[in-house]
């Protein structure tokens, strides 16, 4: 390998996850809830092949009125209490607590996967808000690597939707009370879509 290539690898490692600072741009919603997005923050990492490579995903199955139904994505999902299969997961994480540790008033704690196959992956309208964010205020960080798909928000019981369009590296923080006044969606895509890996940083308790 040469010096220069070397280089220049250093640099684009050190430029990953690096401080949010001003590079972050907030989006107040209604009721109180408000959304951050950091275009580019993760670009230069091979992160999302180890990650698809890597991770033991799991087939999601959903209690559905009287049936089973298989949720169409595979997910992992990490507990801080686990081992994290990449350390840039980790840097990651320390990177969201240095900027968001004051303002959510604990640091991130668990770490949810998602990889979304191609553009007939998909999840429903929901609110993450299994836990305490059912009647907390909190923030669930998203880290989007792969494909550019589309993160719908609408208020939860009606309203016109709003539409972030995630592409690799890229990242998005739902805060304030989101996951229990807005529900969030990944609809599926029509057009030909490659693969997508949505890394989901929360709160211990929150779900
Ligand atoms: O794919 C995404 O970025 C969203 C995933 C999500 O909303 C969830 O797993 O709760
Ligand atoms: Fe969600």
């Amino acid at each position: 390998m040469s010096v220069e290539l070397q280089g220049s690898l250093f640099t684009d490692a050190a430029e990953d996850f690096g401080p949010l600072g001003s590079s972050v741009t907030r989006r107040t919603l209604t009721r109180g809830a408000w959304v951050d997005v950091r275009p580019g923050w993760a670009g230069s990492v091979d992160l999302f092949d180890r990650l698809v490579d890597g991770v033991d995903w799991r087939a999601e199955r959903r209690q559905m009125y009287d049936r089973v139904v298989d949720v169409p994505r595979l997910v992992r999902f990490y507990s801080e209490s686990e081992p994290w299969p990449e350390p840039a997961m980790s840097e990651a994480k320390s990177a969201l607590d240095t900027h968001y540790r004051s303002e959510l008033g604990e640091p991130f704690a668990t770490a949810g996967l998602c990889y979304y196959r191609d553009g007939s992956d998909s999840v429903a309208w929901h609110g993450d808000n299994i836990g305490r964010s059912a009647v907390e205020d909190t923030m669930v960080a998203i880290l989007s690597l792969g494909a550019t798909r589309q993160l719908m928000l609408r208020p939860r019981g009606g309203g016109a939707s709003l539409k972030f369009t995630l592409g690799h590296g890229d990242l998005i923080v739902m805060g304030g009370s989101c996951q229990r006044t807005w529900e969030h969606a990944v609809p599926k895509s029509t057009r030909a879509t490659g693969p997508r890996v949505s890394v989901q940083f929360r709160p211990r308790g929150v779900r």
